[in-house]
């Protein structure tokens, strides 16, 4: 009896090696990548680091030749994490529109996670019901066309306040910081339409500045070495960037906390004032206050949910405009041409009036040129907002598995040589007689996304930009300190 155990023991012992092999082909060719018979091309890539060492400081540069070398589709290894590339119109139409639906999803990134309420927002929330019900409210309530129209007088109070502070250091012969001025320009536009008023002056308005900037800098921080190297995950507690989260999302609570009582208190009061009739200047957090007090459907707009949707008017309208309207203006000073083209329109339709109004916009046509061509070389989100796939897809002959993160390559399809005359020429005539436009049915040229997840602030960004940068055309003339010619880097 012992001797037959003895014998099965040497048998198992044998066959074990056998087993284990067998064991690890099979989870091989079940993991997610292999089970699927065709991935993408895949450039070589590191242990540990996949192909991060191939990203640089400037993804949406580097990926081009990458492109170049191994399609429109590829692969890539972000440490661990697979992320598909998508860098020409054809795949970027197969992903937005033909799939639309199946990449409609975002990818769980921690720090998005600590900082937006745990997804409760909607530009991170995964794709589901939350998600639908947050961007109806987006698109419906909060960015409708009607609603931008109502804080067409904060824009235009704000423009007029950006023109006098310019118009003061002019007068002194001073330079001006143009970068600082759009920055404040559009923090205190959302301010106002999202709070009622601006937050930029004493020590609240300092705290405020630092925090959104924290948030921002936060949110686009590429120091997240846990994010796809998680056995790395301890380095953010070492170097202070978990802390730094921690914080930033606790105090940005805590000013919106302080928002959020104030229009409670005020709601009350103007109730008993306004005996009920409707305030046509209601920012968006009385909007949402409002919604959440008639609670008709079974979705409920909780306090949370509140928080999110603010923080991300905030996250899509402060930065994203001010740094159209920065290249704007840097492409006009190295373009004195364009300049003086852009220039005879305003002043021409505007005439003798001392500034520019919504009204005169619609007759400015190549003021939306000049805009285009900006946004075409200069897209604030070259690699637009991460997606992710939600179910098994094929793409161009390629199979992409299910929570596969992908990233579409705005920048580059917008300077492909294959599509366009001239990529890398600040040439706004490109766009004369041409139908192609921003607003998400034209795949080469996606600065504001396309499909589900496109965008829903393009009217409200658009709004201020042209209004803004109409006023400064007409109404100053520009050179770069010193004789400068200015640089082309992005
Ligand atoms: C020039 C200005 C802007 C640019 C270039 C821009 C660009 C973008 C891009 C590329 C996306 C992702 C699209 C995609 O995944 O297909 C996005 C999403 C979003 N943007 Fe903007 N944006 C701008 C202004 C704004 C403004 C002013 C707001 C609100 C006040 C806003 C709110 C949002 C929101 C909420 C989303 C998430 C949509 C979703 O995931 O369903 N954006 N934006």
């Amino acid at each position: 009896m012992l001797n037959i155990i003895h014998l099965l023991d040497q048998r198992y012992v044998s066959i074990l090696p056998f087993l284990v092999f067998v064991y690890f082909l099979i989870k091989w060719l079940t993991s997610p990548l292999v089970a699927h018979k065709k991935p993408p091309p895949t450039p070589p890539n590191l242990p540990v680091l996949g192909n991060l060492h191939q990203i640089g400081l400037y993804p949406h540069r580097s990926l081009v030749p990458l492109a170049q070398r191994y399609g429109p589709l590829m692969l890539l290894h972000f440490g661990s994490k697979p992320v598909v590339i998508v860098s020409s119109t054809e795949s970027a139409r197969e992903i937005m529109k033909t799939h639309d639906l199946v990449f409609s999803s975002r990818p769980k990134l921690s720090v998005a996670e600590k900082l937006l309420y745990n997804l409760k927002d909607v530009a991170v929330a995964p794709y589901g019901e939350h998600w639908r019900k947050m961007r109806s409210i987006c698109v419906l309530q909060l960015l409708s066309n009607r609603r931008v129209q109502s804080f067409r007088a904060v824009r235009e109070e704000e423009v007029e306040f950006l023109m006098e502070k310019i118009q003061q250091n002019s007068s002194l012969s001073l330079p001006v910081n143009m970068s600082e001025m759009f920055s404040s320009l559009t923090n205190d536009v959302i301010c106002r339409v999202a709070f009622g008023k601006k937050y930029n002056n004493g020590e609240d308005g300092k705290k405020f500045t630092k925090l959104m900037d924290d948030l921002m800098r936060l949110l686009g921080s590429s120091l997240n070495i846990g994010e796809f190297i998680p056995w790395l995950g301890w380095v953010n507690w070492v170097n202070g960037f978990n802390a730094k989260i921690d914080r930033t999302a606790k105090d940005f609570d805590e000013v919106i906390d302080g928002i959020l009582e104030e229009h409670m208190m005020n709601n009350q009061e103007d109730k008993t004032h306004r005996n009920g009739k409707e305030d046509p200047n209601k920012d968006l957090v009385h909007i949402l206050l409002e919604l959440q007090k008639e609670n008709a459907s079974e979705f409920s707009l909780d306090r949370e949910r509140i928080k999110a949707l603010i923080l991300d008017m905030f996250l899509g309208g402060s930065d994203t405009s001010s740094t159209v309207l920065e290249w704007t203006m840097t492409e006009l000073l190295r373009h004195p041409r364009i300049m003086k083209e852009l220039q005879n329109e305003i002043r021409r339709i505007t005439h003798e009036k001392s500034k520019v109004t919504e009204d005169d916009l619609n007759e400015m046509h190549y003021l939306k040129l000049v805009i285009k061509e900006a946004l075409r070389l200069h897209p604030p989100f070259p690699l637009l907002a991460p997606r992710e796939s939600i179910q098994d897809a094929k793409i161009m002959g390629y199979d992409i598995a299910a929570g596969t993160m992908v990233l579409i390559n705005a920048w580059g399809l917008a300077r492909d040589p294959n599509t366009w005359t001239k990529p890398e020429e600040f040439w706004p005539e490109r766009f004369l007689n041409n139908p192609v436009d921003f607003k998400g049915h034209h795949l080469e040229f996606i600065p504001f996304g396309a499909g589900r997840r496109g965008c829903p602030g393009m009217p409200f960004a658009t709004a201020l930009v042209e209004l803004a940068l109409a006023n400064l055309v007409k109404n100053f003339e520009w050179s770069l300190p010193g004789g400068a010619k200015g640089t082309t880097w992005t």
